[in-house]
């Protein structure tokens, strides 16, 4: 399997004052298409800033992360996160104002999706994470949690990205809406070959990964099922 996304003898920290907090320790951890990864630890142990630096948002103080061997900084981080990456957060981050199809098409636009016919497009993607054509012209503030979790699975699908990051995405919803999501997330993984990586602090989501990554003390510690790797 080709590596998609890299994290090589990557450090990171933040300042207070004249105290450094170490966040990770040089950790070396690769992503692939096809598999869909947890990343668990104690509350402030360090998971969203890991999801920033895998999404662009922010950058090592020491080491690189690479996306297919490229390094992000070369890639530029505009570029990588308008065209490689898809981030779901676990406020959905919708336009509330705008309609589930328009919030879809509107990341189409800023995204610079090549489809033809954008609003056919995002209807179908939107119906495939079960939003009806009739639903998906509502403003999404009058949709429920998770219907506002599945337009922003759409939207994440829409931008085409090998990618898909998320942070607590099933945080804000009911146990059976969470596990529709998570289903969701898997078959993106498993169907259609994109790398999923998701933050969580719920073990029964980890338990359904295929590799969860823990995160503790600047180290992080992957168990790909039934196997126990220390990087
Ligand atoms: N911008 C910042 N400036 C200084 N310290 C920060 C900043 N962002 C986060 N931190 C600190 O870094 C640590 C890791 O934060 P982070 O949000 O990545 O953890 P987390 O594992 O996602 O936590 P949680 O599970 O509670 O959401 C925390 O101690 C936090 O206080």
């Amino acid at each position: 399997m080709s590596t998609l996304l890299e994290f090589r003898n990557v450090s990171y920290w933040y300042k207070h004052e004249n105290k450094q907090q170490d966040i990770l320790r040089q950790v070396n951890v690769s992503f692939e298409r096809g598999i869909f990864y947890t990343i668990v630890g104690p509350s402030g142990s360090g998971k969203t800033t890991f999801l920033a630096l895998a999404s662009a948002l922010d950058l090592p103080k020491e080491g690189s992360v690479l996306y297919k061997g490229k390094d992000l900084k070369k890639i530029g981080l505009t570029t990588f996160r308008n065209k490689y990456v898809s981030i779901v957060f676990q406020a959905y981050n919708l336009l509330p104002y705008m309609t589930a199809l328009q919030n879809v098409t509107t990341a189409m636009e800023i995204t610079g999706s090549n489809h033809k016919n954008k609003m056919q497009y995002a209807l179908k993607m939107l119906e495939r994470v079960g939003i009806s054509a009739e639903q998906a012209r509502q403003r999404v503030l009058t949709l429920s949690g998770g219907q506002q979790q599945r337009v922003s699975i759409a939207r994440a699908l829409c931008c085409n990205a090998d990618l898909i990051v998320a942070d607590e995405p099933t945080g804000n919803l009911d146990e059976t809406t969470a596990q529709e999501i998570v289903q969701l997330l898997q078959e993106l993984a498993h169907h259609e070959r994109k790398c999923v990586i998701v933050v969580t602090h719920d073990q029964s989501i980890a338990k359904q990964s295929d590799t969860t990554a823990k995160l503790s003390k600047g180290n992080l510690t992957i168990t790909p099922k039934n196997n126990l790797i220390t990087i």
